[in-house]
C-alpha cells in the first residue's frame, strides 16, 4: 500500500467534497475544532442542543463526540447525536477527554462505548488504556502513561471495544484489532498548545467521512495533521505562533507535499 498517495487522495477528496462534521465537543476547543475542520477543507457545525442533535446528525457525513467539559445534558444529546448516526450509518468519532480522571468521565466513555457504534475510539495513551481495561493513568486531561506500548494498547482497545482505536503520542498507532499502522509525523511543540489532541479528532472525523476503510483514513488523517504540524513547527518561535502556523499548514499543504512528507509504517497485519 502507498500510504503517500493514499492521504493525498483522501485530502482530495475532503477538499472536494467538503463533507459537514457535526460536532459535539468541549467549551475549550469549540473554536480551534472549528477552525481545524475548515483549514482542512471539510464544514464544521457545532450543535449540542436536545431538540436538534438527531437532525443535524443525520445531515452530517460524520460525528464528533468529544467529553472535554462534559454535563449531564451534553451526555444526553451525545447519546441521540450518536443513536441517529448509527441509524443513519454516519460515522461516529469518539475523544474520551480525561477519561480516567474523574468517575464520570470514566462512566460517560464507557456507555457511549456501549451504546453507540463508535467507528473510530482517538484519544492519548492513558484514556485508551483505561477505556480497553489494558490499564492506563491519566492526570486532568494528559496521559500518564499505559500498561502497554501504543501498537498493543491499540490492539487490544480495537478488539475489546469494537472499534478503530487511535492513540497518539510521540508515535500514533490506529489498529481495528487485526491490523496495526504506525504514523511517525508530529512535532513535540504539539504537547504545548492545548486542544490538540481534539483537533487531530476533528481531522480524523473529516477523513473518515470520505473514505471507506477508517482505520486507513485515520491513520493518514494523523498523518496529515502531523506533517502539518512539522512544517509549522518550522515556522513558529513558540506555541502561540505554532498554534497559527498550523492552521496555515493545514489549509495550505498541498496532496503532492502531503504524498511526500506521510510517515506511515505496518505494524502489523497490512500488506506490504
Ligand atoms: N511527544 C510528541 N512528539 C510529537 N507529537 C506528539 C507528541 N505527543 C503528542 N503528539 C501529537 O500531538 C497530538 C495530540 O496527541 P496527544 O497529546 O496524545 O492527545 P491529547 O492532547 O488528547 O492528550 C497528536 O497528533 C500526537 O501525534
Ligand atoms: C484543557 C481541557 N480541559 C477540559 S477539555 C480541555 C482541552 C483538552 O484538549 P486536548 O485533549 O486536545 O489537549
Ligand atoms: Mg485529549
Amino acid at each position: 500500500m502507498n500510504w503517500g498517495e493514499t492521504a493525498a487522495d483522501l485530502l482530495v477528496r475532503v477538499r472536494r467534497e467538503r463533507p459537514l462534521i457535526h460536532h459535539l465537543t468541549n467549551l475549550v476547543v469549540m473554536n480551534v475544532t472549528a477552525n481545524a475542520t475548515l483549514a482542512v477543507g471539510a464544514a464544521p457545525v457545532m450543535a449540542h442542543a436536545a431538540e436538534e442533535v438527531a437532525e443535524m446528525a443525520r445531515a452530517a457525513r460524520a460525528v464528533v463526540l468529544n467529553i472535554g467539559t462534559l454535563d449531564e445534558r451534553w451526555v444526553d444529546s451525545m447519546l441521540r447525536a450518536g443513536r441517529a448516526a448509527n441509524d443513519a450509518g454516519v460515522p461516529v468519532v469518539l475523544d474520551p477527554v480525561g477519561a480516567g480522571a474523574t468517575e464520570l468521565r470514566t462512566r460517560t466513555a464507557e456507555r457511549l462505548l456501549r451504546e453507540l457504534r463508535v467507528a473510530v475510539l482517538r484519544g492519548n495513551a492513558g484514556e485508551i488504556g483505561v477505556l480497553s481495561g489494558v490499564g492506563g493513568r491519566v492526570q486532568g486531561v494528559d496521559s500518564a502513561g499505559a500498561a502497554a506500548g501504543g501498537a498493543a494498547l491499540a490492539r487490544a482497545a480495537a478488539q475489546r471495544l469494537g472499534v478503530v482505536a487511535a492513540v497518539t503520542g510521540e508515535v500514533d498507532h490506529v489498529s481495528d484489532g487485526r491490523r496495526v499502522a504506525a504514523v511517525r509525523n508530529g512535532h513535540r511543540l504539539l504537547t504545548a498548545v492545548t486542544g490538540t489532541g481534539c483537533m487531530a479528532t476533528a481531522v480524523v472525523a473529516a477523513f473518515v467521512a470520505v473514505g471507506s476503510d477508517p482505520l486507513v483514513a485515520a491513520a493518514c488523517a494523523l498523518a496529515y495533521y502531523g506533517y502539518a504540524a512539522e512544517v509549522a513547527a518550522a515556522r513558529a518561535a513558540g506555541p502561540g505562533s505554532f498554534q497559527v502556523s498550523l492552521f496555515d499548514a493545514l489549509y495550505g499543504l498541498t496532496p503532492a507535499e502531503l504524498a511526500a512528507g506521510v510517515r506511515i509504517d505496518w505494524v502489523e497485519g497490512g500488506a506490504a
